[in-house]
């Protein structure tokens, strides 16, 4: 669905991504995992475009999307959820619903309002609630909700479970787990290991910008000095 290969990618003269790798089959629910500053955001912005510039090659769905615009990208069915909540503020729950909804695609979940509803239930009982009267939480999920209404074949899940209550976090792991039976495929960034065991099949490891380790959640337990080199606690 998605194969990432020796992407390098800069900020002004700084180059950030060196060289990083990283495939997600259909149906993947992959991790990329590093501490703050590793790279997962400028990787995220790098694949979908939003990087002054890059290097490499970035395949969606059989399509080379190595230079083609966000646009583009996005209306190829990748969709991005960025780390900081991009909700209208002035809109209510539905409207912003409305503002993200994209035609049916052939081989990707297609989804309603309703469908969403039932995915994030908080957000059903405030579906007239302007966005900038939610908690952070719920903005998140309202985000996430926002970004499947296009009816994307891949998601990039930008720390997710970033600052969230526990109880909340329990609830985003359980609306991935159902987006990914829907056969969505996902990509997560997170800090540490504790939300991203509980989704995650594989995981990719960056630190300054590199692929540390790349194998599977089992993997990456078996190996707890890479763990306590490269992750949060
Ligand atoms: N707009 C920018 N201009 C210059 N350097 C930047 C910019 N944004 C990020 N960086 C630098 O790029 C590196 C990677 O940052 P990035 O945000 O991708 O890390 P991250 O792994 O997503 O961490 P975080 O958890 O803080 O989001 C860091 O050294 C950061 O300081």
């Amino acid at each position: 669905m998605l194969e990432v290969g020796a992407l390098n990618g800069w900020y002004g003269p700084a180059h950030i991504l060196s060289d990083v790798d990283l495939d997600v089959g259909t149906g993947d629910v992959v991790a990329l995992l590093g501490r703050n500053g590793a790279g997962k955001s400028t990787t995220f912005k790098a694949i979908v475009g939003l990087l002054g510039k890059r290097t490499g090659h970035i395949v969606f769905d059989g399509r080379d999307v190595s230079t083609a615009s966000t646009h583009a990208i996005v209306r190829a069915g990748l969709g991005y959820v960025p780390e900081d909540r991009r909700i209208f503020t002035e809109l209510s729950v539905m409207e912003n619903l409305e503002v993200g909804r994209q035609p049916p695609r052939a081989d990707a979940p297609t989804w309603t309002p309703d469908r969403l509803f039932a995915l994030f239930p908080n957000l059903a009982e405030m579906r007239n609630r302007l966005g900038g009267r939610m908690s952070g939480g719920e903005q998140q999920m309202l985000t996430i909700a926002r970004t499947l209404m296009g009816n994307p074949r891949l998601v990039l899940l930008d720390e997710p479970s970033e600052g969230l209550a526990p109880k909340i976090v329990e609830e985003m792991a359980h609306a991935i787990l159902a987006m990914k039976r829907e056969g969505l495929s996902i990509v997560i960034s997170e800090q540490n290991l504790h939300f991203a065991r509980l989704i995650c099949d594989r995981a990719v490891i960056l630190e300054s910008g590199r692929v540390r380790f790349s194998g599977t959640i089992a993997e990456l337990e078996a190996r707890p000095e890479i763990r306590d080199a490269y992750l949060a606690l």
